[in-house]
């Protein structure tokens, strides 16, 4: 079914020439939907425009300028912008098209099915059957194939600890980004760490997380070893293919 939802703009709008006070408040770190480290940004007003010369102050700030009391930043009570990560003065903007609007667009529910498990025991070819059987039910779906995924996103990281634990924490985060548009993301990767498989499923708290196990023998993986990797890791061509 189709939302009712009449499309509107995005954070901080506000009626041409009213007063900025009115379009913004700080609100409630922790609230229902998501937010930042610190506090976040609420528009208040959300249900109006805002034209270009209301839009600075937000880009101001943003760039970590204060508001300075007679300018046009004056009307704005307080922005609160947080340090996340290597990220100064980051702000969190909200828009009222969120996660419950695009599920209701598409008539489901955004969700992570994240495939774990050896190489060679059958993460792509599951994902890929599983995708297609939603497909077919009328469901949206989108694959992140850790194989896929190092051919872009990830082609700056190799196999050592760090590099995997990197992999996977960028995929989680991606996955969560799928989920929240509303799709029915499914992750396969090998993400052997079962701490860095904690965190993402942390990161989904707003969306469901299934984690699957494909608990095929080594013996079994090798013996398949369609890309012949085992038969260069026992060669000792290629390293950490260790699972922990
Ligand atoms: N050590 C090493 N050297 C070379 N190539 C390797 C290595 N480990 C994995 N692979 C291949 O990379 C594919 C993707 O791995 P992942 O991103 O899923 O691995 S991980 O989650 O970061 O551990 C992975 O895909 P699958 O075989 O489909 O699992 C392998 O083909
Ligand atoms: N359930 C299964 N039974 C037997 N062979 C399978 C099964 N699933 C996958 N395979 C085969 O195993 C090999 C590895 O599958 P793949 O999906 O590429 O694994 P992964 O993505 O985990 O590396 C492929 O040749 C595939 O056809």
């Amino acid at each position: 079914m189709l939302a009712k939802a009449v499309p509107r703009p995005c954070s901080g709008a506000g009626r041409h020439g009213a007063p900025a006070a009115r379009l913004w408040s700080v609100g409630v770190a922790g609230g229902p939907r998501r937010g930042g480290a610190g506090g976040r940004l609420v528009a208040a007003d959300a249900g109006e425009r805002m034209t270009g010369s209301e839009a600075v102050p937000v880009v101001a700030v943003a760039a970590g300028k204060q508001p300075v009391n007679g300018s046009a930043m004056a009307g704005i009570d307080k922005l609160v912008t947080s340090t996340v990560g290597k990220s100064t003065n980051v702000l969190w903007h909200d828009c009222p098209i969120g996660q419950f609007e695009r599920q209701e667009l598409l008539n489901q529910k955004g969700c992570v099915v994240w495939i774990t498990g050896l190489s060679g025991s059958g993460k792509s070819t599951l994902a890929c059957a599983l995708s297609r059987e939603l497909h077919s039910r009328g469901h949206l779906t989108y694959i992140l194939d850790g194989d896929n995924l190092r051919h872009g996103l990830n082609r700056d990281l190799c196999f050592e600890a760090k590099d995997r634990a990197e992999n996977i924490r960028r995929v989680g985060e991606v996955a969560k980004l799928f989920a929240d548009a509303g799709l029915i993301c499914i992750a396969s990767l090998i993400s052997p760490y079962r701490s860095e498989r904690s965190a993402c499923r942390k990161l989904l708290h707003n969306s469901t997380f299934i984690e699957v196990f494909l608990n095929v023998p080594l013996e079994v993986c090798e013996a398949r070893d369609p890309k012949g990797l085992y038969k260069l890791a026992r060669a000792g061509k290629i390293k950490g293919k260790r699972t922990n």
